[in-house]
């Protein structure tokens, strides 16, 4: 990565939160395929700063895919504005180097052989020498137990353990936006307070966050707004008011309500 674009990534990741401002990440057209098949037909969606935006929907809605084409490991097409440029026709690489990072589902991007350490490490190993320290203290405060585990191969921690580091990892290049794939799945409940308080610090640091999630009532919990997906398209959008009613979220999109 330039120094250049370092500086780029630190500058959006250091506004404060202002969720009146203009987003830090903004979507539109959005489509997803494997081969011919398109499975995620234009989504528009936008995210500012300190915000977090949940994508609901059923099972193959597409959730997965979309945010794996914004990320840029699913072929597809569409704008993917950050900080007013369009990363949506760059390597996904290079959308990390602007600020994008990608928490995949299970916990995809950790190393199983490493380390807690090393695997912080290789997700530090692209900021500015000068900003390491700081950014693993912040990552180490958030998740504390990953300093009692910093020798233990991230293959043997507990489910809850890993996620908090494919975070950590993720969080590694201080980046403006965090998307995720359900980090909720297959986790014991004791560990969504951890992930709750997470995500709040890092909404107080001004980062746009972004998440599919199946969890309805986790979903409500952590989400300022929502986009529900079917079949590849967004059947309903909305914020607070409607996250106050889990049950009845889930139920436009679970059970056959005809919504
Ligand atoms: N690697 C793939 N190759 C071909 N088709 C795929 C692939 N991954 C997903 N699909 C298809 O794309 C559609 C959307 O799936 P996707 O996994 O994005 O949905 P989802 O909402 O994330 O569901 P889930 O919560 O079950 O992961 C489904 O029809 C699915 O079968």
């Amino acid at each position: 990565m330039t120094r250049a674009t370092e500086t780029t990534v630190q500058s959006i990741s250091a506004a404060a939160p202002d969720t009146a401002k203009d987003p830090v990440i903004a979507c539109a057209g959005i489509t997803a395929r494997y081969n011919r098949i398109s499975v995620v037909h234009g989504v528009d969606l936008e995210v500012r700063a300190g915000e977090l935006l949940a994508v609901l929907g059923p099972n193959g809605a597409g959730k997965s895919s979309m945010l794996g084409a914004i990320a840029g490991i699913v072929s597809g097409g569409g704008e993917v504005r950050i900080g007013g440029t369009d990363i949506g026709r760059m390597s996904a690489n290079a959308r990390a180097a602007r600020g994008l990072s990608f928490v995949p589902e299970q916990r995809g991007n950790i190393f199983p052989a490493m380390s807690v350490r090393e695997n912080i490490d290789v997700g530090l190993r692209l900021l500015d020498p000068g900003e390491r320290e700081a950014q693993r203290d912040f990552i180490l405060d958030m998740f504390p137990i990953l300093k009692v585990r910093d020798k233990a191969h991230a293959g043997v921690l507990s489910g809850g353990e890993q996620q908090m580091l494919a975070i950590g990892l993720a969080l590694g290049r201080n980046p403006a936006v965090l998307v995720l794939d359900e980090p909720s799945q297959g986790l014991a409940p004791a560990v969504f307070d951890i992930l709750e308080n997470a995500f709040n610090a890092l909404k107080a640091r001004g980062l746009a966050l972004l998440l599919a999630e199946q969890n309805v009532p986790f979903a409500s919990r952590i989400a300022d707004r929502y986009i529900i997906l079917s079949q590849g398209e967004v059947m309903r959008r909305g914020g607070k008011d409607d996250l106050k009613n889990p049950e009845e979220l889930a139920d436009v999109f679970m059970g056959g309500a005809d919504n």
